[in-house]
């Protein structure tokens, strides 16, 4: 349904050509709509069946709200967008959101799904609005699908090809044709360089059955004699720290102890979905509390001195446990946030702080897992945390990615790259700059 501008004689509007469009519904009454929230392509009005099976009938034609709104095109005006949402405990049967503002790119005729002349528009929602809500709504209504042949734009029913315990679909709403991920292959554990030989597992501890008493616990004490985890939720993280240590192969308790809470791989229902203008993206059908372990960066282990094209690989993670606790913008607003309280002993972590770079780091551009796909964003939900299992070199620490907030079902997952900006070259020496996608109010504008 489309609201058209008729106020022709005010004075302020006396320079623009009318109609214009001032806000659209969109409630899938047309069978050649494409709604992906950010991006959506509505078809224009007319020439449909209005006994609402959303059949078109005859050729549409260019006049009124379609030319509203390519006169919203031709002279760069947004509209308000609306969606409605089939909902069983409304009495009208529907709630509706308002969505923001949608910048009307282009329009174009082609023929429809039924054969008939239909007219397209490409509209992009406006960046610096709030977060959209709408996902968040459909899960409300029992819009999560419950098998992958509910899943809309499924390109792939597993990426993890059964390795997860949980698979992890692919979704693709925004090419055309539509294409899953491909250019890697993955794998849920780490991939150890030939030349690098790990250390010796530690000693660990003697506690039989899960361990519980932090006095006497060796790996709570490594943690200044507390357990770093709770147990509610399956274990969630009490604060970030520099580095948590967990209970590893030669400790005598067993897998259900709490101290080996990021230990027990996916838990969550993760989907790998594609963005207008991040690539892919990570979101969880299910609510994430803040503290649990999402999953662990995975790829192969390097020494970092032998990356080849460093500047065109967007998959390597520095293991730098001291970088990682410090100056994230999104970890340092947290702080304020009574589910993570303050990281202690920041001027402990400032002394070690080596200077040159991290001697390892993790490349996920041709092996690795989920973590892959998560995308930067300025204000993050999720942060990384260096976790020891086995041995205790803080360079070859594990990455976890922990929730920072509650998060609730269908949100991206996003951390904060970390990157300082004019920090990154190209290998012609020349400074390399990205632009930010994240959509935060206080977006940096800038990855790096
Ligand atoms: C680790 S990958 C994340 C997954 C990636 N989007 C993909 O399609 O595979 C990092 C790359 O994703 C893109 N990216 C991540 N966060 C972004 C953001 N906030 N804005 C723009 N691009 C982003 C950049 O190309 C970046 O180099």
């Amino acid at each position: 349904m489309l609201y058209v501008f008729v106020v022709e004689k005010l004075q302020e509007y006396e320079h623009y050509i009318f109609p214009l469009g001032v806000a659209i519904v969109l409630s899938g009454m047309y069978e050649d709509d494409l709604d992906n929230a950010e991006d959506v392509v509505y078809t224009g009005q007319g020439g449909h069946d209005l006994t609402g099976n959303k059949r078109q009938i005859r050729d549409q034609v260019m006049e009124r709200g379609n030319l509203a709104l390519k006169n919203c095109v031709d002279q760069g005006v947004p509209v308000r967008v609306v969606r409605g949402h089939e909902s069983a405990s409304s009495y009208s049967g529907k709630i509706y959101t308002y969505d923001g503002l949608y910048k009307v790119v282009k329009y174009w005729a082609e023929k429809g799904i039924s054969g008939f002349t239909v007219f397209k528009y490409r509209l992009r929602r406006l960046e610096g609005q709030p977060t959209l809500t709408t996902s968040q709504v459909q899960f409300t209504y029992g819009r999560v699908p419950k098998c992958p042949s509910e899943i809309r734009g499924l390109v792939c029913e597993d990426i993890s090809g059964g390795q997860e315990d949980v698979p992890i679909p692919a979704t693709n709403l925004v090419d055309d044709p539509p294409v899953a991920p491909t250019g890697f292959t993955y794998c849920k554990s780490m991939k150890v360089a030939q030349n690098i030989k790990l250390p010796t597992n530690a000693a660990g501890c003697d506690c039989k059955g899960v361990c519980w008493d932090p006095k006497t616990c060796a790996c709570a004490r490594l943690n200044g004699s507390d357990f770093p985890y709770v147990h509610r939720d399956g274990g969630r993280l009490i604060e970030a720290k520099h580095i948590v240590f967990e209970c590893g192969p030669k400790c005598r308790c067993n897998a259900n102890c709490v101290n080996r809470t990021s230990q027990r791989g996916l838990k969550y229902r993760l989907e790998v979905f594609r963005t207008p203008k991040k690539g892919w993206a990570v979101r969880s059908w299910d609510f994430i509390p803040a503290g649990a372990p999402v999953c662990e960066y995975i790829g192969v282990l390097l020494r970092t001195e032998e990356l080849d094209n460093v500047s065109e690989n967007n998959y390597i993670f520095d293991i730098d446990c001291l970088q990682t606790m410090r100056g994230l913008g999104g970890r340092e607003r947290r702080q304020q946030d009574a589910s993570l309280p303050m990281i202690q002993n920041m001027d402990k972590i400032d002394e070690q702080r080596p200077e040159s770079v991290p001697e390892f780091c993790i490349d996920a551009g041709s092996f690795g897992n989920v973590a892959r796909f998560i995308n930067h964003s300025c204000e993050p939900n999720l942060f990384i945390q260096c976790v020891l299992s086995a041995h205790q070199d803080f360079k070859l620490a594990r990455v976890m990615l922990f929730a920072a907030d509650n998060i609730p079902p269908l949100q991206e997952l996003t951390y904060d790259y970390g990157y300082a900006l004019d920090s990154v070259y190209g290998p012609d020496g020349k400074l390399k700059r990205m632009t930010c996608y994240c959509g935060a109010e206080d977006c940096r504008k800038r990855l790096f």
